[in-house]
């Protein structure tokens, strides 16, 4: 599996807030996005998900073949932890539960529900679904938000376990997640001229 993206324009709101973006990723890599609040990370990665049309360019990858990992965690409250995982299990056709109850560190609260779990613990619920998803492309936005060092690192384990099984990975993050392997994509030569001189609240104005 590879992934290609030429030239992608992406727009937010009716903005085209970045413009000229390309990158290849190959099976077992990963590249970490880098910008400003308000860059377009967020953008570019519900772009790449199938979740907005592109305003330009190509993305070479089958919409099937991504898991995209939003800000929110996207948990069903009232469901257990291992009920949630079983649940997306199910629409994967995964079985796989168990695998993402340990590589996650959940298996401990695996009969909690999730809306009693702190937000790190809901996180870590949050990324295990990936693994349950059986997909080979990770699209992260913020991954490691409310993750204390322990699980940050515990988190870069799964990565680097799914790049080594020939996994891609396209994670925006502010924190060094400890994945040097990964190549870092600068965003900031891509945000358009009304982006980056005016900033969002004039663009968006
Ligand atoms: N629902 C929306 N409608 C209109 N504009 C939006 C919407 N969501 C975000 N924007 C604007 O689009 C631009 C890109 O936002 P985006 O969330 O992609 O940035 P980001 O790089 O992910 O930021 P952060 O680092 O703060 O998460 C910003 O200027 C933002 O204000």
């Amino acid at each position: 599996m590879d992934m290609r993206v030429s030239d992608l324009a992406v727009a937010r709101g009716g903005v085209t807030v970045l413009q000229g973006v390309s990158f290849d990723l190959r099976a077992g890599q990963a590249v970490i996005l880098r910008g400003p609040n308000g860059s377009g990370k967020t953008t570019l990665l519900r772009t790449l998900a199938g979740l907005q049309p592109p305003v330009a360019g190509t993305i070479d990858l089958p919409p099937e073949a991504a898991a995209y990992g939003a800000h929110a965690d996207g948990l069903k409250s009232t469901l257990t932890v291992r009920e949630n995982l079983t649940f997306w299990a199910a629409i994967h056709g995964s079985d796989a539960v168990d695998a993402a109850l340990t590589g996650m560190d959940v298996a401990s609260l695996a009969h909690r529900r999730a809306s009693d779990l702190s937000a790190g613990q809901k996180r870590r619920l949050g990324l295990a679904r990936l693994l349950v998803s059986g997909r080979p492309v990770w699209l992260l936005d913020e991954p490691t938000v409310s993750l204390d060092v322990a699980s940050v690192a515990l988190f870069a384990g799964v990565v680097r376990r799914h790049l080594g099984g020939g996994g891609l990975a396209v994670i925006a993050t502010h924190v060094d997640l400890g994945l040097p392997e990964a190549a870092v994509l600068d965003l900031s030569p891509y945000r358009t001229r009304i982006m980056a001189r005016d900033g969002f609240d004039e663009a968006f104005a």
